[in-house]
């Protein structure tokens, strides 16, 4: 038979112990009481209960110190606050500073059962749902940033270190390095864990577009603003936000920025407000920040707003012994997910495949054996260079019609819309099978609509 849980009471009325101390027997727990607070911290040194219920009024000690002491002493040990005076101002005040429930006095055995009940449970859910996160964060961990090469070490290194601080970054490293995944794992590895992680892509973002979208703006503020509309900084609360492409922005918009993050309020536009900023920035670059700072291109005071520390992600030609590690990983993601066998290519292809100089980076590597694994028909990957053609397209020089040849131009123009239409227009998932960044499919439709 499973033991009976203990339950520790702390009241300095004796009365009110030897009261509860009948009532717990008669409900099946073990119960030992305490006149203080300090007793009853004493007793957890031996021995910790499955939960404290606790007076609030108490001489010395009271109710609301031991509450706050064995919440950071005891983070998972469940507390009920019992009050005498019932005003809800107390039992919000308790449960502020960490009580799971409370209970008002004189309370029936019934009320007394249930409150008991409610918060074990309560409890044990908090429990299964910590483990999960655990176990979640560590699967994430473990898909998310492969890498055993010194330079990956040393990226982990730094991220560990940024994660527990909270100043602005810099990441630094060609397309496709995996800028966001480093800006993810900074986030997730730090206190915002639990906040919201933002991405806002700078790049893919028309200027005028981008104030309203990180500032939000006000019914009216302009043509087509029919309603209000919060801002993507102010709705990343406490998170993190990552701004990607940060090179990309325009003058006008890199003074805004500066203003954010130096008095940490936004004004939507349209609108008088001012509103908190209570955000992380992670800024990140494919083109060298200094450099542009250097030729004028990008704003000094900016750049050395956003750069307390700055983190450059080595290319993949620099760390070519993750290449074998990586192709595992996705081979195995992709087979799952297009439910094919997990298969892998042989020892003298991944040799080659460790050769080659992935410009495109991770990305490139990762859409590459994506396409691998949709095509290959035996027991290993082949290593197929070509990119896959659309489906239903014909092995044919001349336009869709039948009509005067296309040029090259024309034709990256209508595989880029195939592409775009398949995903029902969502240009990140377009730009990862195209195997380019978002920024530079965004250029290539932009100069198309402004021809
Ligand atoms: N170390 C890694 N392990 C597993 N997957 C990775 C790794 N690095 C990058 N990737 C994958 O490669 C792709 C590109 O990564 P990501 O978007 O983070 O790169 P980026 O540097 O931010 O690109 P861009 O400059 O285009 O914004 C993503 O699908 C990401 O999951």
């Amino acid at each position: 038979m499973p033991e009976r849980p203990l339950l520790y009471f702390v009241d300095d009325d004796t009365v009110a112990n030897r009261l509860f101390l009948r009532a717990g027997e008669r409900l099946g727990y073990r119960c030992e009481v305490f006149t203080s607070a300090t007793e009853c911290l004493e007793a957890l040194e031996r021995q910790v209960p499955a939960l404290v219920l606790t007076d609030l009024n108490m001489p010395g000690m009271d109710g609301f110190e031991l509450i706050r002491t064995l919440a950071e002493r005891f983070s998972q040990l469940p507390i009920l606050a019992i009050t005498g005076q019932s005003t809800v101002e107390r039992a919000v005040q308790a449960m502020q500073a960490g009580a799971a429930d409370f209970l008002k006095k004189p309370y029936e055995l019934r009320e007394l059962d249930m409150a008991i009940q409610r918060t074990l449970r309560f409890s044990a859910v908090s429990a299964e749902n910590r483990r999960l996160k655990q176990r979640l964060q560590r699967e994430k961990g473990a898909r998310d940033m492969a890498g055993e090469s010194p330079a990956m070490d040393e990226v982990n290194r730094m991220i560990d270190k940024l994660a527990a601080v909270d100043c602005c970054v810099i990441l630094q490293g060609g397309s496709g390095v995996g800028k966001e995944l480093v800006a993810r794992a900074i986030h997730e590895r730090g206190p915002r864990s639990d906040e919201p992680f933002t991405v806002i892509d700078c790049g893919a973002i028309a200027d005028t577009l981008l104030e309203s979208e990180l500032f939000g703006h006000r019914k009216g503020a302009f043509t087509g603003a029919e309603r209000d509309r919060t801002g993507l900084l102010e709705s990343a609360g406490a998170g993190t936000v990552f701004l990607d492409e940060i090179g990309n922005i325009s003058d006008a918009m890199q003074v805004k920025l500066l203003r954010v993050l130096q008095e940490r309020t936004v004004t939507p536009v349209g609108g008088t407000e001012v509103i908190p900023i209570r955000a992380r920035f992670i800024a990140a670059s494919n083109r060298d920040l200094a450099a542009l700072v250097a030729r004028g291109e990008f704003r000094h005071d900016l750049y050395h707003r956003l750069n307390v520390v700055t983190l450059a992600i080595p290319s993949l030609a620099e760390r070519r012994e993750d290449i074998p590690l990586l192709v595992r990983r996705f081979a195995e993601e992709f087979a799952h997910k297009y439910d094919r066998p997990v298969r892998h290519f042989t020892g003298s292809v991944l040799q080659r495949l460790q050769q080659r100089p992935w410009e495109g980076n991770v990305r490139e590597l990762r859409n590459f054996v994506e396409r691998c694994v949709i095509m290959s028909d035996g027991d290993h990957l082949e290593p197929l260079d070509e990119p896959a053609a659309p489906a239903a397209r014909p092995a044919n020089v001349f336009g869709p019609g039948g009509g005067s040849p296309e040029t090259l131009e024309e034709m990256e123009l209508r595989y880029i819309r195939e592409v775009l239409d398949s995903v029902g227009g969502n240009q990140r998932q377009a730009a990862e099978i195209l195997g380019i960044n978002r920024t530079t499919l965004w250029r290539k439709l932009r100069t198309v609509e402004e021809a």
